[in-house]
């Protein structure tokens, strides 16, 4: 049985020196679906996705309150060493950003830094990322030319294949069709639903109609709160808080 609280939110605060971003958010996130966070801009969702994987601890100054588990295990036990986090919690980001290097190179990357550098074992990983990030048909023949031959929605995904390489259990990603056009998000956001019978998968977008397309469960916040979390039907058709609904129907950004 998938897991309910597979990411557990337990009153979670987060603090960039003096400035509160997040307040006290408790949040189940569930095992293998995807999870949309909305919300204004400055509202804390990049925040709060960026806690999941603790990248935020790279920024000086900053502290948090309350807990982050991940099936059942804290994000801050003193046990946990940051680097194997990153490995069960995969991140893809708004602008894509291939390294300069080949598309297959691209691929293996984190394994070669892992000293895994068998070609049987790698070629295999090459192979099932770029299938799982539906890139494989369109690459298979130029797997070793550059990746900045691609196209954006092409790099993206490409991202995305490098994000998996190691099998996550997480990905996170924070607007990844932001520099996309409508076709290439179109693409990207079907690569999300398939991708979640593998992954749970957390989402931040500006787009509702993305967070509609493509998610389970959408988290509305606002000013650092969470204002509203449930099913992406309800959340879009039966907004219980008034910021929500103020929100969806366009009323503020
Ligand atoms: N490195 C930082 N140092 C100080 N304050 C920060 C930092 N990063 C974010 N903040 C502040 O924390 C709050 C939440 O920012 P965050 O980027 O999480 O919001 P967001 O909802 O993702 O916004 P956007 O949709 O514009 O990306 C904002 O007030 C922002 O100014």
């Amino acid at each position: 049985m998938p897991r309910e609280d597979f990411i557990d939110v337990d009153s979670f605060s987060f603090f960039y020196g003096e400035k509160q971003a997040l307040y006290d958010i408790d949040m189940d996130i569930p095992e293998r679906q995807v999870t949309a966070l909305i919300g204004p801009s400055g509202c804390g969702k990049s925040t709060l996705l960026r806690n999941m994987n603790r990248m935020n601890d790279l920024i000086d100054g900053v502290r948090h309150q309350g807990d982050i588990r991940l099936n059942g295990h804290s994000l801050y036990d003193p046990k946990v060493e940051v680097i194997s986090l990153r490995k069960r919690v995969g991140m893809v980001f708004q602008k894509y950003n291939p390294f300069a290097k080949s598309i297959y190179e691209n691929v293996v990357f984190s394994l070669r830094v892992a000293g895994r550098n068998r070609k049987k074992e790698l070629d295999e990983v090459v192979e099932r990322s770029l299938t799982s990030a539906a890139l494989w048909d369109e690459v298979k023949d130029r797997l070793h030319d550059s990746a900045f031959g691609l196209s954006g929605g092409q790099q993206q995904r490409l991202c995305i294949a490098r994000a998996i390489a190691n099998q996550p259990e997480i990905l996170l990603m924070d607007e990844p069709c932001a520099a996309l056009d409508p076709t290439a998000t179109l693409k990207i956001e079907s690569l999300i639903r398939e991708l979640k019978q593998q992954f749970t998968i957390v989402i931040v977008t500006h787009n509702m109609e993305q967070a509609t397309r493509c998610s389970d469960r959408t988290a509305f916040l606002y000013m650092g709160r969470l204002i509203e979390y449930g099913p992406t039907l309800e959340i879009f058709e039966n907004p219980k808080a008034d910021e929500t609904e103020a929100y969806i129907s366009g009323r503020f950004s």
